[in-house]
């Protein structure tokens, strides 16, 4: 449209539109609705399922303000920002009203609705330079802010995978470097350049030097940050004077874990459900914060004993004294979601409800910290020692606001009576009005003898006297005409507007005060933001912690030792999801003893369906859980730590990515061999099973010499190649171990426990049956293995498996035939 043609309210629209980051979709408020215009109103009618329309040639939607809230949402799942164009001037007839862009959101940047409250919401931001590749990513409902330099886009993708951000920015240059990473998002690259970005973090953190976050070298790390910080400021309108501290962390302090593992492991999110998880086992987490923590402490078991320990003699302290763990766990429960509340606040979007919920949590401190204390543990004290009651900013909000106040702010009515005289004066006189008005009717039926005389009021006319047809007659004189309406007429009096005029004027300056009275209290609490963060995140360890021992007092597990060693020694250990889930059968115990200076690597052989991906997955999991400081589902356990834990479990194409499920299973193997140290785990499942028996055998077992000589890791390697358990005469740390069946009628039943020595079959036939294969098919392949096994080949010395025995019988009969010829 040219320039000169545009209606001034368009050329408000366009000048918003042009201040826009890409990929936003603008809701422009007009009157009671958010309209959306042009690319964007088509976008967005389909993704709402709302009408498209048109406004001259411009096509248009729009949805009511009202409920915008649940459009605003689904458009930001669908992968799209939303930027929220309001009106902030005053509402003149003939002018336009004037309206500034208030909000843009995005997945990484929801604060305060469309999020679930036991899972972080983080926004992270990648960029590369010569150094290193720096991720920062921050959590805007907490505050959390953290950075951290990593080698190559391997590890990105690594710890990409264990954040799991909604949303990942980038700079545009660097589009082809950073294809893969899964919803990236590109941006200017001037944001990233480490002067400008450390400029940005200077100015926001209001210091001289970064060297206090020990980033000042990080060029690559700097730049994520800063330029995180500015997309926030500047693209997303954000007020982000809560992320307090920049937190430079580096991925060897924890234990590593890549996206196939975490995936592998089910650690937090499995496709079975959240049951199914490790996090569905531990989390019994009574806040939001807790069930954040475990999260997080599942996604990042450490790497020193020392923490470990700690945790442990933690929840040792909490386990023998069960009512003091009782406690804890109470006065923790009934702590609402601090950290969010006071975010909120901190933000635009925080209402007198997020007060109220912070106060009374606040309140609750004393009590959790007195419980804490006396558990006598010294990590718990530590904790306890870092929370805060802040007894008069909870006493300022206790004095203020009611119990349960309303969730609009606007409407007012969360201030207490008595708190504020000048509020008070104006309620009463608000109060006396509606009082004045409440006896109107009353007094009017009686002066003027109509009994069918009501007063009323709606929104539109504000309050009325209605009279019925067959009574205007007695109207008195001083009654003015307003309406006429089916039944009868509307009047008014001038004193009824007089006094309605009073209440509307009062209520209004009352709803100000109040406005004014939650003003002051949210910069009370943003005052004391910074300790409030520090005892949510304290809140948030004690919780996780009790939680842990809650899972431990409830499931029966053990204390294990852990140490620097190469051991790995669990008896009678259990897999902690199926142990947990466990209706049917039930889950049979099974023992481990791995270690880097004897048998390092055990080859689990079994039948089919026998239980061996089960076991190894056990191993891995209960390793990990160690080094979370968990107690684990075994009767005792002893684990020398890992640097990391591998996995190359089950098969799965790539689709999306164009490999074929033989092509994954090397690019994961190749990563293992490439990246295991001898202080690592793997756990290999039926690796070289995706392609021909020879080649696969070959490669197999080649990975597995690798794996024993080379690197010298402990290693779980299950496999269906029974030639690779001779592998145990010529290598001393190896390990042969099998699953235990038992046969019966033809039919195998399973022990589920695992015994030294190879497996002699592998009883694929009877797992076949199981599955419901028909017999036919079962009887034709007996006689093909049969065949297989005794090595028959024909005539043409080819093997004889794609005979069967009718074929033979004719073929037998042919030469009978030929014969007596
Ligand atoms: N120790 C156990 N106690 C009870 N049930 C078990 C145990 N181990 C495994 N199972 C059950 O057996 C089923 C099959 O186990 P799993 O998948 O580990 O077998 P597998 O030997 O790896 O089979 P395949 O070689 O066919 O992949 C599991 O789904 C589980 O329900």
């Amino acid at each position: 449209m040219a320039e000169d043609k545009q209606t001034p309210m368009m050329k408000q629209y366009l000048a918003a539109r042009r201040e826009l980051p890409p990929r936003t979709i603008l809701l422009f408020r007009l009157g009671d609705f958010y309209e959306m215009f042009g690319e964007d109103a088509k976008e967005a009618s389909a993704i709402l399922n709302v009408a498209l329309t048109k406004r001259g040639e411009m096509p248009m939607c729009g949805v009511p303000s009202h409920s915008a809230r649940g459009y605003i949402e689904k458009l930001v799942k669908s992968g799209w920002r939303v930027a929220l164009c309001d009106q902030v001037g005053e509402v003149q007839a003939g002018k336009l009203v004037r309206r500034e862009l208030t909000q843009v959101l995005s997945a990484g940047t929801l604060d305060d609705f469309g999020l679930d409250d036991r899972k972080p919401n983080y926004l992270a931001a990648i960029c590369q330079r010569k150094d290193g590749i720096g991720l920062a990513y921050c959590e805007l409902s907490t505050g959390e802010f953290r950075v951290a330099e990593l080698p190559d886009l391997a590890a990105v993708l690594n710890e990409l995978a264990r954040v799991s951000p909604a949303e990942t920015i980038a700079p545009s240059h660097q589009e082809e470097f950073f294809r893969g990473v899964a919803g990236v998002n590109f941006l200017d690259g001037y944001i990233f350049e480490p002067e400008p970005a450390a400029e940005v973090l200077l100015e926001h953190f209001k210091v001289h030097s970064l060297d206090g976050f020990g980033v000042a070298e990080m060029r690559a790390a700097v730049g994520a940050a800063g330029a995180l910080l500015h997309y926030l400021t500047r693209q997303m309108r954000r007020s982000v004077s809560h992320l307090r501290r920049l937190q430079s962390y580096q991925t060897s302090q924890y234990l590593v874990l890549d996206a196939v593992t975490q995936a592998h492991l089910d650690l937090v999110e499995s496709r079975g459900g959240r049951g199914m998880t490790l996090l569905g086992v531990l989390d019994r987490a009574v806040t939001p914060m807790g069930a954040r923590m475990i999260r997080e402490w599942i996604l990042h078991p450490l790497r020193d004993v020392e923490s470990i320990v700690a945790r442990q003699q933690a929840i040792a302290r909490l386990l023998e004294d069960s009512i003091q763990l009782g406690k804890l766990r109470e006065h923790l429960g009934s702590i609402r979601d601090l950290e969010r509340a006071a975010s909120r606040l901190n933000g635009s979007s925080g209402n007198a409800r997020d007060l109220a919920a912070l106060g009374a949590s606040l309140s609750l401190v004393p009590a959790v910290a007195d419980a804490a204390r006396a558990i006598g543990s010294p990590l718990i004290d530590s904790l306890a020692e870092r929370l805060s009651p802040l007894p008069e900013l909870v006493e300022s909000i206790a004095r203020a606001v009611v119990d349960e106040p309303p969730a609009l702010l606007r409407e007012g009515g969360f201030v207490r009576d008595g708190f504020d005289p000048a509020l008070d004066e104006l309620r009463s006189a608000s109060r006396e009005g509606k009082d004045w008005i409440a006896n109107l009717q009353e007094r009017e039926i009686t002066r003027t003898g109509i009994k069918s005389l009501k007063v009323r009021f709606t929104s539109v006319f504000g309050y009325f006297i209605e009279i019925t047809k067959a009574n205007l007659p007695s109207v008195p004189e001083d009654y003015v005409r307003k309406q006429t309406t089916v039944n009868g007429e509307r009047f008014i009096t001038p004193e009824l507007k007089e006094i309605e005029n009073k209440i509307l004027g009062a209520d209004e300056r009352a709803k100000a005060r109040e406005a004014e009275i939650f003003q002051e209290l949210r910069a009370l609490v943003v005052g004391h933001l910074a300790a409030i963060q520090e005892t949510a995140a304290s809140l948030a360890s004690l919780d996780a912690l009790g939680s842990l021992a809650e899972t431990a007092r409830q499931l029966h597990y053990c204390r294990p030792v852990v140490d620097d060693s190469g051991v790995l020694e669990i008896v009678e250990g259990r897999h902690p999801i199926l142990d947990f889930q466990s209706t049917g059968e039930r889950f049979v115990p099974n023992d481990t003893s791995l270690d880097t200076d004897g048998h390092r690597f055990a080859i689990i052989t079994g039948p089919n369906m026998a239980g061996k991906s089960t076991y190894i997955r056990q191993v891995a999991l209960l390793t990990l859980m160690a080094q979370i400081g968990s107690y684990l589902p075994a009767q005792s356990a002893h684990v020398g730590l890992v640097d990391r834990i591998f996995t190359r479990v089950g098969a799965s194409d790539d689709l999306t990515k164009g490999q074929s499920t033989f092509m994954v299973e090397m690019n994961e193997t190749a990563n293992i061999l490439n990246n295991a140290t001898g202080s690592s785990l793997v756990i290999l499942d039926e690796i070289g099973r995706g392609t021909s028996t020879f080649d696969g055998l070959s490669i197999a077992w080649s990975v597995a010499e690798h794996l024993h000589d080379v690197i010298g890791c402990r290693t779980l390697f299950a496999t269906h190649y029974h030639e690779i358990t001779d592998l145990e005469r010529t290598r001393s740390g190896v390990l042969n171990l099998n699953v235990a069946v038992r046969e019966w009628n033809d039919q195998v039943i399973f022990l589920r426990k695992i015994l030294e020595g190879r497996a002699d079959q592998s009883y694929g036939i009877q797992v076949a049956r199981l599955a419901g294969l028909p017999d036919v098919v079962l009887n034709r392949a007996k006689e093909i293995l049969n065949n297989l096994e005794k090595a028959e080949l024909n005539a043409e010395g080819e093997p004889v498996i794609a005979r069967s025995r009718r074929k033979k019988a004719a073929i037998q009969n042919g030469l009978d035939q030929l014969n007596l010829i």
